[in-house]
C-alpha cells in the first residue's frame, strides 16, 4: 500500500520538484497551491491530490483541513514547505507583514499538525512531521525580520511537536540557508550571496530532497533541525 504524503506548496521550485520526485518514487501524493498553473494540471496527471489553498485565508485552511480528514483515514508524512519571503514593508504596512508571515508560517502549520495528527498516528509505521524552516531562523536577518522570526517560531513548533507526537510521529526541520537563486537575481546578488558560505555555492534541489529522504528514512531522530547551509554558520 503506497505511503501517503501532504507537502504545501507543490507549484513551485522545492515543492515541485520534492512532489515530482516523491510521485516517481511511489508515494500517493496530496499537494496545496495557491497559484493555478499549468504545472498544477501535470502534477495531477502525474496522480497528484491537488488542492487551491491560500495559508493567508483561515476559512480556506480549515476547509482544506476538512476535505483532508473526511477523504483519507491515515497519513504517514506531512511537509511544511510553502512559504512567502517578504521583505518589510516600505509603505508603513507592517502590521500585514508580521501577521502575513506568522499565518503562513506558523498559524497555518500549527493548525494542520494539531487536526491532522490523529491521521499521521494512524500510519502503519513511524510517520513524519518536517517544517522547512530557514538558517535565518538562528541568525536573524535585517532585510526579512517578520519573516525571519516566523520561521524561527516555527522551528520551536518542532520542538513542542515531537514531545507531543512522540513515539508515532517523528517531528523534525531543515533550515536551508542558499539553496536555489530566483529568477529575478542579478549576477552581483549570486557571486555575494555564494560567498556567505565556506563552500561558496548554492544547495541546490537535490540537497533539499536528499535531507527529506533522510528524515522519512530514519528511525531515531526528532525534534532535530537538519541546517543545510554550506558551512555559512563557522564562516
Ligand atoms: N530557495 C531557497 O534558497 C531557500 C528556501 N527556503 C525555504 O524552502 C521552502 C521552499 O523554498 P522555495 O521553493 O524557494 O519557495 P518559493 O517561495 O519559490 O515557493 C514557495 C511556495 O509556497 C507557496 N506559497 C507562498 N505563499 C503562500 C500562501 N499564502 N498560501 C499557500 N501557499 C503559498 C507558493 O505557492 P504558489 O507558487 O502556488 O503561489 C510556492 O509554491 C520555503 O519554505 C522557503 O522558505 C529557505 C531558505 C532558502
Ligand atoms: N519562500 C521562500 N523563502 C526563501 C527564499 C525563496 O525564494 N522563497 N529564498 C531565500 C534565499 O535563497 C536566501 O536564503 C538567500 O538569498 C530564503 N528564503
Amino acid at each position: 500500500m503506497s505511503k501517503v504524503v501532504l507537502i504545501t506548496g507543490v507549484g513551485r521550485r522545492l515543492g515541485l520538484v520534492l512532489s515530482t520526485r516523491l510521485l516517481e518514487q511511489g508515494w500517493q501524493v496530496i499537494g496545496t497551491y495557491r497559484t493555478e498553473t499549468p504545472v498544477i494540471e501535470t502534477l495531477r496527471n502525474l496522480g497528484m491530490e491537488a488542492y487551491k489553498v491560500d495559508f493567508k485565508i483561515q476559512q480556506e485552511v480549515n476547509d482544506f483541513i476538512g476535505k483532508i480528514k473526511d477523504r483519507h483515514a491515515r497519513l504517514d508524512a506531512l511537509i511544511h514547505n510553502a512559504s512567502d519571503w517578504l521583505p518589510e514593508s516600505d509603505t508603513g504596512r507592517h502590521f500585514e507583514t508580521i501577521e502575513y508571515m506568522m499565518q503562513v508560517h506558523v498559524n497555518a502549520p500549527y493548525v494542520m499538525n494539531l487536526e491532522l495528527s490523529a491521521l499521521l498516528q494512524a500510519s502503519d509505521g513511524m510517520a513524519d512531521i518536517i517544517h522547512v524552516t530557514d538558517y535565518v531562523a538562528e541568525k536573524g536577518s535585517q532585510k526579512h525580520i517578520a519573516y525571519a522570526a516566523s520561521k524561527a517560531a516555527l522551528a520551536n513548533m518542532t520542538l513542542s511537536f515531537a514531545q507531543l507526537l512522540a513515539p508515532k510521529v517523528k517531528v523534525n526541520a531543515i533550515a536551508p540557508a542558499l539553496m536555489l537563486f530566483n529568477e529575478t537575481d542579478d549576477n552581483q546578488y549570486k557571486v555575494k550571496a555564494r560567498a556567505k558560505s565556506i563552500l561558496q555555492r548554492e544547495g541546490g534541489a537535490d540537497e533539499f530532497i536528499r535531507a527529506v529522504e533522510y528524515l522519512l528514512a530514519s528511525t531515531y531522530v526528532t525534534g532535530r533541525t537538519l541546517p543545510l547551509d554550506g558551512g555559512r554558520h563557522i564562516k
